[in-house]
């Protein structure tokens, strides 16, 4: 579970986070949705422990992520996708992962073969195509067995075979009692496979809650985004 309870970040005279709340439950898929500029990073970087916020706490199956001993046990993320030296086999990169995160090294070979990798296994990080270092992201997302999935737009760079793919995944996942959060602006991608939205515009949440009920009243989930996020634009 993720909880986000009154966050807010300033930068210089500019509030890019003004009280952000919502959670991500157990057992449902979350997408999170905003603009460019509307502040997903800034919250995602917040509760990975990379940011500080001016006020309010993020929280992690029940702890501010810089609490959590071996965080990669808890949550898996990937922002800006594998992070991996390009020196690095991707073999390499996830051993080096697991021995520092206390993850059995077996793991490895397993979430390769997971994401589909084992043949690129021994091909360095700087030869991957975009799509194939996004399947070592999430390689090393999936290595300590997490509870919690947090990614940063991660179907950018796949193929719509990748598309489907880690969507299948994270429904997977999910069902399994998993929590996945997931940013994007892909929004058929989002309608797809979200069980809950969470819309921010401008730095303030816009509309949380069940697809179902964020989009009751539109056509479609893009109306229903446009609408959202137009409105917050007026009200400024
Ligand atoms: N390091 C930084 N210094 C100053 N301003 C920043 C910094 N990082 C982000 N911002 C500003 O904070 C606001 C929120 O940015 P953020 O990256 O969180 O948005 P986002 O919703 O993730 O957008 P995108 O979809 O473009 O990634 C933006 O106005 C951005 O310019």
């Amino acid at each position: 579970m993720i909880q986000i309870d009154d966050l807010t970040k300033r930068r210089g005279p500019r509030t890019v986070l003004d009280r952000v709340s919502f959670t991500a439950e157990p057992g449902q898929v979350t997408a999170f949705l905003g603009p460019n500029g509307a502040g997903k990073s800034s919250t995602l970087r917040i509760l990975l422990g990379l940011d500080r916020p001016d006020g309010g706490t993020a929280r992690v199956a029940g702890v501010p992520y810089r609490r959590l001993r071996y965080p990669l046990r808890t949550v898996g993320s990937m922002l800006d996708g594998p992070g991996a030296h390009r020196s690095r086999t991707a073999r390499d990169h996830l051993r080096w992962v697991a021995r520092t995160h206390g993850i059995p090294v077996r793991r490895v070979d397993e979430v390769l073969a997971q994401v589909g990798l084992a043949e690129a296994a021994r091909v360095r990080v700087g030869r991957l195509s975009l799509g194939t270092g996004q399947r070592l992201g999430l390689a090393a997302a999936l290595l300590g067995e997490p509870e919690v999935l947090v990614l940063d737009e991660p179907v950018n760079g796949l193929d719509p075979d990748g598309i489907r793919w880690i969507r299948d995944l994270l429904r997977a996942h999910a069902d399994a009692g998993g929590t996945v959060l997931l940013s994007s602006h892909l929004m058929g991608e989002v309608a797809g496979v979200a069980d809950d939205l969470v819309v921010i515009a401008d730095g303030r949440i816009v509309a949380a809650g069940p697809l179902d009920r964020v989009t009751a009243g539109y056509r479609s989930l893009e109306d229903a985004f446009f609408a959202l996020t137009a409105s917050r634009e007026v009200a400024r």
